[in-house]
């Protein structure tokens, strides 16, 4: 069995989950016209999966006086500043340094997090998740000083914004000013767009590095190995949030104690759950219990992080996984009936019909 030394936290099976990362108002446009207004965020998207999880979790998240949803997890508002604001242009085509099937454009800005902003304990996990250039390289240093293993989402390093008009683009890692805290990190998630900006051979030996591909699933490699995690099918409406969604799962996988190939099963769940609705998932109730209930024997099935005892983290996939996976598969198959949908946060506000259809 390939192992790597990765500790895991503290030793003690149940682990607290810190995410970092601001709310933000999402605008979906096509066609020159407004046909979403949803609650965004990745901090927003992990929560809740992390919800639908049963995984418990601190958020530090700051928003402006016009916060507009209801959320379980209250930001940080701060009254003299607006809540960031993101429009997502889904017709605009192939940008050379954006997102392929959408140009974001940040339209507002919140205000960064500090690192006196993040509360005095220690956690099991940190979240680095921010979307608008809100975590500064002294607040990820905090972090992977009070959290055991510390996860990023590569966006919230190498995001840079248009003077003009706020349009996203990124910057090599390399250039982001936090390329000497990765050796601290344990994970970085990146999209495939946004691993172009980071050299994988290099980092993968400090970290482990996680690619999404969209409809593909995802790939996971690490300083001995990479594989190739299976994603599940959808009918994709909206592109918005599957990352953060993989994350979302990812984590909330790895704290119910499976191993990293099996979680990754996990992330692209819950990815290609959210592609299939505008805005924030809602999920139906049966599915989630389904899904845990899958997760739980699986545990019980493999050499989890936390039970092992071992301070070791296994990256080859055990066995049984491609059975957990079809047991995931079939749980999708579980029919929605009134009221047995849950939705933890803020509903989206559609105000046209039509939604937007990727192209693959
Ligand atoms: N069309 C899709 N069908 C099935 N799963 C998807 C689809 N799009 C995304 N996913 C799942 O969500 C994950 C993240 O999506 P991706 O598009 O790579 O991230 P991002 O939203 O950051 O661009 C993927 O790894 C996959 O598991
Ligand atoms: O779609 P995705 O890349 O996973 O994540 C998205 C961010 O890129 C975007 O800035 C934000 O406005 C969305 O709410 C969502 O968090």
């Amino acid at each position: 069995m390939v192992t790597t030394t990765i500790p895991h936290p503290q030793n003690t099976p149940i682990q607290s989950v810190l995410i970092v990362g601001n709310y933000c108002h999402d605008v979906l446009l096509q066609g020159g016209a407004v046909f979403a207004e949803t609650l965004g965020g990745a901090a927003s998207f992990i929560s809740n999966v992390f919800t639908a999880l049963s995984v418990s979790f601190h958020l530090t998240s700051k928003v402006g006086f016009d916060f507009k949803y209801p959320v379980n997890h209250e930001p940080i508002v701060i009254p003299s500043s607006k809540t960031s604001v993101f429009h997502a242009y889904f017709d605009q085509g192939h940008t050379e340094n954006a997102h392929q099937d959408r140009v974001l454009k940040r339209v507002e800005v919140c205000d960064p997090i500090n690192p006196s902003d993040l509360p005095d304990k220690r956690f099991g996990f940190g979240m680095a998740v921010g979307v608008g250039g809100e975590i500064l390289p002294e607040t990820l240093e905090k972090m992977v000083e009070t959290c055991d293993a510390v996860f990023v989402d590569i966006q919230a390093l190498i995001r840079a914004f248009d003077k003009n008009d706020g349009t996203v683009k990124l910057v090599r890692l390399k250039e982001s000013g936090f390329y000497h805290l990765l050796p601290r990190v344990k994970f970085l998630k990146a999209s495939s767009e946004e691993a172009l900006f980071m050299d994988v051979e290099e980092v993968r030996q400090w970290c482990c590095v996680v690619v999404t591909h969209g409809k593909d699933g995802c790939e996971v490699y690490w300083k001995d190995g990479e594989m190739k995690i299976e994603p599940f099918g959808a009918n994709q409406v909206d592109p918005t949030g599957a990352g953060d969604s993989f994350l979302g799962g990812f984590v909330g996988g790895l704290v119910h104690g499976l191993v990293v190939p099996d979680a990754a099963l996990v992330g692209n769940l819950f990815g290609s759950l959210t592609v299939g609705q505008i805005g924030l998932p809602k999920f139906d109730l049966r599915l989630l219990q389904r899904i845990k209930d899958e997760v739980q024997r699986r545990k019980l099935h493999s050499t989890c992080w936390f039970e092992s005892g071992d301070d070791l983290i296994s990256f080859t996939k055990p066995a049984g996984h491609d059975e957990f996976r079809a047991s995931l598969a079939s749980s999708k198959l579980v029919s929605r009936s009134p009221g047995s949908v849950e939705q933890v946060t803020g509903q989206p506000k559609l105000l046209v019909g039509s939604v937007y259809d990727k192209p693959n």
